[in-house]
């Protein structure tokens, strides 16, 4: 999962006319991890959800399943079921590629429902650099008429932060790359 994951990396930063490895060097001291996500069946599972709606906060998620389903896409407004195939791995866009990016790539908000007779299993690597990495727009991808749209975040501070905060019950989101969003 980690080699794919870094292979897209290369490809990502390919398709942005960027050399295969100009992000690399980000990730010498990575702080990528891999979960494993247990959903019990649920007999409410119209009533609650097994993972909150959320966009990955790293640069890509690499996510295995089972045949059971649960995963949903928010698509023009709409939340879109994602069909299980445990033969296949789904690929996240996450926020640090939407920053590194300048918005070229935007993340996608997901969620996890839960299913009311069966337990189902996912599996997701998620690709995040050095604790010190200063995360902010590429500078090969701003300009003049496209000027950088967030100002540099420290990726471990956001993480810590980001950390503390998610076990919180609160109405307010946790931090969010939005919070760094330069007004357009
Ligand atoms: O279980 C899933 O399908 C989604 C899990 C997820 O979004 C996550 O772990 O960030
Ligand atoms: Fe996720």
């Amino acid at each position: 999962m980690e080699k794919l994951a870094f292979k897209l990396m290369e490809i990502i930063c390919l398709s942005l006319g960027l050399p295969g490895g100009r992000l690399k060097g980000y990730f010498e001291e990575q702080t990528s991890f891999l979960r494993i996500n247990h959903y019990p069946p649920c007999p409410f599972s119209d009533l609650t959800l097994g993972c909150g709606r959320h966009k990955d906060f790293d640069f890509l998620t690499v996510l295995a399943q089972d045949d059971v389903g649960g995963l949903e896409v928010k698509r023009n407004g709409k939340w879109v079921p994602v069909k299980p195939d445990p033969t296949a791995l789904i690929i996240n866009v996450g926020d640090i590629c939407q920053v590194w990016s300048n918005e070229r790539y935007k993340s996608a908000e997901h969620r996890a429902v839960v299913n009311g007779e069966k337990e189902r299993y996912s599996i997701a690597l998620f690709l995040v650099p050095s604790h010190h990495v200063m995360v902010k727009p590429l500078e090969e991808l701003v300009s003049e008429k496209d000027p950088p749209k967030y100002l540099p975040y420290n990726w471990g501070k956001f993480y810590a932060t980001r950390n503390r905060s998610d076990y919180k019950k609160q109405n307010v989101d946790n931090i969010q790359i939005h919070d760094f969003r330069v007004p357009n």
